[in-house]
């Protein structure tokens, strides 16, 4: 199972995912966001990663220009569009970089996978997120969680990371329940919004290891 770690933004908390065996480490390029982060700063900090993670730049509805910048400075290993992206546009963003895409979703009910059909084989692979709450400035990072059950009668072959509101007091249920081909989190591992905790992510990733199955 793959496990992402998201919204990283020190090297210390990039150290940590690393060392507790996250497969992919997360970027955040959303100005709102308290994670955001610059492209320059982001391909510091991904370098760490080469070889022992997939670095994945996070963006919402971001145009060409901003993700040729993301692109060139930080040399993802995968994009994720965490906006309202067409199938047209994911496919264009998909075709212009050469780089695989994860497209996110925001998730309540079994209806709101009706579009992911659309998506199939153009996204790489998905994120089901929880919809944001009511004035959120955020599409995603938000740490509340949804009725996982949706995704139970979800078509086996779609590949896809669960996210939203996961820690180290839930991960084990929503292992138990889905067995995910991949798990993403953010404020779970967080002191305050936007400030990483590297206690959080060892203890995150030792529930993880205590649950796989
Ligand atoms: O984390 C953010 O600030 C963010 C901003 C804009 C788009 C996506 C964002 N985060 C994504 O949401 C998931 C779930 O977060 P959480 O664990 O519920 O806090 C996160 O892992 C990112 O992929």
């Amino acid at each position: 199972m793959d496990i992402k770690i998201c919204g990283l933004s020190t090297a210390e908390a990039v150290a940590a995912a690393l060392a507790g065996g996250a497969s992919h480490v997360g970027f955040i390029f959303f100005d709102k966001s308290p994670r955001h982060v610059d492209p320059g700063t982001a391909g510091g900090l991904r370098r760490a990663a080469r070889g022992r993670a997939l670095a994945v730049a996070v963006a919402v509805d971001a145009d060409d220009a901003t993700l040729d910048a993301i692109v060139a400075a930080m040399e993802p290993d995968m994009l994720q569009l965490h906006g309202r992206e067409t199938p047209e546009r994911v496919a264009a963003v998909r075709a212009r970089h050469g780089l695989p895409v994860m497209k996110a979703f925001s998730v309540s009910a079994s209806a709101d996978l009706d579009p992911v059909e659309a998506y199939r084989g153009i996204a790489d692979r998905f994120l089901f997120d929880a919809k944001p709450p009511k004035g959120s400035a955020l599409p995603g990072g938000n740490g509340v969680a949804f009725d996982w059950r949706v995704l139970a009668g979800l078509d086996p072959s779609v590949d896809y990371m669960l996210s939203g509101g996961l820690n180290k007091a839930n991960i084990g249920e929503a292992l138990r329940l889905l067995s995910p081909p991949g798990i993403d989190v953010s404020s779970g591992v967080e002191s305050a919004p936007g400030q990483k905790d590297v206690a959080l992510i060892e203890a995150f990733l030792e529930a993880v290891s205590a649950n796989a199955g």
